[in-house]
């Protein structure tokens, strides 16, 4: 079993990326501005923004952070990402999701501008990566697909079961896999809360990748021996032994499983810091072509 070290290979492209800044500052061009907005108090959604100024500030970035209370409003809220993409310096910025239940996720995702969309969660970035159209990939997939190819995983040919359906992660995992790309070439499934015998299709993964977001949900009998598995949850559970209250727990039951894969993700230090990392690099991306 090897451990995949996302928190090491984020590390490694923030270096490569730091270069890369240094010589756009050099030839005298424009520092790349990241911003993000965040509305509320969620904790985990703390941590992840401030885990995104910190690699702002590695990668020679930018970084504005907006922070506002719970009770704005949905108008007061489009009318930041209307003022974010009419703004000069920034080259891309994201809304920190869930949002207040009062606020309309899909309208707030499709007011922003798609050139400044670094989540790669507009539909035309969404569009684009199915028709194989230069675009932002979405953060997470693009994340996992970095891993795959940086620690050589041979993906060609292989069955990749997807646990989980959503649109941020999920879905556009599945359209990866199944792309004609160096990473990519597999026979997808898609599985997800209706899916009939989860653990048959679980088991006839050569890669599986779990984001359904159920702490602990992937057990060994799930698990063909030999499999190659991504774990892309970040729970928080209660835990009274941690100082701060609580420990991340990822969709998979880490110390029963790993014992039968060929290479596992741990969390933390597996996906997570690889969604930010590629939130860096489609910001590179996003300045370089303004
Ligand atoms: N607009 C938007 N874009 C997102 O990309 C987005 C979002 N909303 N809402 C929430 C999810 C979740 N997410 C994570 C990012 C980093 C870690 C991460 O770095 N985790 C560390 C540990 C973090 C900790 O210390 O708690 C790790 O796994 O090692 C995890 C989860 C981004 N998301």
């Amino acid at each position: 079993m090897q451990l995949i070290d996302g928190k090491a290979t984020a590390e490694a492209i923030k270096g490569e990326i730091a270069i890369e800044v240094k010589e756009i500052l050099a030839n005298g061009g424009k520092q790349p501005h990241l911003a993000a907005v965040l509305v509320g108090n969620d904790g985990g959604s703390r941590t992840y923004v401030n885990h995104k100024v910190k690699a702002c500030e590695q990668c020679g970035f930018k970084s504005t952070l907006l922070e506002f209370e719970e009770t704005i409003t949905e108008e007061e809220l489009l009318a930041v990402v209307d003022k974010l993409n009419k703004d000069e310096d920034i080259d891309g910025f994201i809304v920190q999701l869930p949002l207040p239940k009062h606020i309309d996720e899909t309208k707030v995702t499709l007011a922003i501008d798609p050139a400044k969309d670094v989540d790669g969660f507009h539909p035309e970035n969404l569009g684009r990566m199915m028709i194989g159209l230069p675009g932002f990939l979405p953060a997470t997939p693009y994340g996992i697909v970095q891993l795959l190819e940086r620690y050589g995983i041979e993906t060609s040919g292989k069955k990749c079961v997807v646990v989980g359906r959503s649109n941020i992660v999920g879905t556009p995992m599945s359209l990866l896999m199944s792309r004609n790309a160096k990473v990519g070439n597999c026979t997808v499934t898609l599985t997800h809360s209706r899916t009939a015998d989860l653990a048959a299709e679980t088991r006839e993964a050569d890669i599986l990748i779990a984001a359904l977001g159920k702490p602990e949900f992937v057990t060994a009998d799930m698990v063909k021996e030999g499999a190659v598995v991504i774990d892309v949850g970040t729970s928080r559970v209660k835990d009274d032994s941690k100082k701060s209250g609580f420990s991340l727990k990822g969709d998979v039951k880490f110390d029963e499983v790993s014992p039968k894969c060929s290479f596992i993700t741990p969390v933390p230090g597996g996906v997570g810091p690889m969604t930010v990392v590629t939130l860096m690099r489609n910001t590179l991306l996003a300045a370089k072509n303004r």
